[in-house]
């Protein structure tokens, strides 16, 4: 917006709202989620910043009433996009000033707790990895819309190796055909659903999606389990776990996925005459200052990033 010789871009939201919503059935059998949502939309309230005319302006306390509002409308359990999309619709629907709104929701990992490998009817435990969104709506239906998972912690003690880089003056690593791998995968996946009116209606089909996605890229990872699969480089590994989604889930457009090299190094003590510990893939140093950050974004050739 240009306004006396300048121009300005701007958004407004909340951030970090925290709600938590059970599902009860007559027979007792509890469902929850917990959610922690940031809102930011696209409006026409410039008379707010230029002119000291706040009439156009969404209030952020509104925003934030407004997710209380619609997750005790949900009257039956919900995917955390779904409930994104549901968030977005209603404020490019309600106000004439909105034009966009992009809703960013992470979920917390309760998970049932299973007691003699029953579940619980309402006792949940709290996992490690955390399900992601990000959707953007426009007031036309325009929809762009990501899932992911970050916090995925994941190790493998062997089958992995790093040789044939670059050796100069200023290199000392040793190449390895033996060490550990382990990284913290955040991942987020594009889908290819470009409308809020072509989105798939069966219920928590996003949830199902996760699932699958995670699944695939946790055996991308390990391999299979007596043998599990060499690993040459961080850089190989994550390339094959995202084309291993994008190869599985057809409506999945595009893969990004950050995975830091956490390193676990050899552990080496000697003094002038004696060795205290020799290495010999046993025992390691684990670090996570500094790491490598190693990272990418693998797509269908002619899909809109
Ligand atoms: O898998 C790896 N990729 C690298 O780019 C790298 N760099 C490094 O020092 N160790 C490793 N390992």
């Amino acid at each position: 917006m240009k306004y006396s010789g300048l121009n300005l871009e701007q958004r407004h939201g909340k951030a970090r709202v925290r709600v938590a919503r059970v599902w009860r059935s007559k027979q007792g059998h509890h469902s929850m989620v917990e959610w922690n949502v940031s809102i930011s939309l696209l409006s026409d309230c410039i008379n707010g910043y230029f002119h000291d005319d706040n009439s156009d302006i969404v209030a952020t306390d509104t925003m934030k009433n407004t997710v209380y509002v619609k997750a005790k409308e949900c009257s039956d359990q919900v995917s955390v996009e779904d409930f994104a999309i549901q968030l977005a619709k209603h404020f490019v629907s309600y106000y004439r000033q909105v034009t966009s709104a992009i809703v960013n929701i992470v979920e917390k990992p309760w998970e049932r707790v299973h007691m003699d490998g029953q579940p619980h009817e309402h006792g949940f435990k709290l996992g490690s990895e955390r399900h992601t969104t990000e959707v953007i709506v426009q007031k036309s239906g325009a929809l762009q819309m990501t899932s992911g998972v970050e916090g995925l912690a994941v190790l493998k003690t062997t089958k992995s190796g790093f040789e044939g880089f670059i050796r100069d003056k200023y290199t000392v690593l040793p190449e390895t055909r033996e060490r550990i791998l382990a990284t913290e995968v955040t991942g987020s996946w594009r889908y290819s659903y470009e409308s809020i009116f072509s989105l798939p209606q069966k219920p928590l089909y996003f949830n199902e999606r996760y699932l699958d996605a995670k699944k695939v890229l946790m055996d991308t990872f390990f391999g299979c389990p007596k043998e599990g699969v060499y690993s040459p480089s961080v850089q190989s590994t994550l390339y094959h776990m995202a084309k291993a989604v994008l190869s599985r889930f057809h409506d999945v457009s595009s893969i990004k996925l950050k995975m830091p090299n956490i390193h676990f190094l050899p552990v080496n003590i000697s003094t002038k005459d004696n060795i205290i510990v020799k290495f010999d893939d046993d025992v390691y140093l684990p670090t996570d200052e500094p790491h490598g950050s190693i990272e990418a974004t693998l797509s269908r050739v002619g899909s809109k990033l």
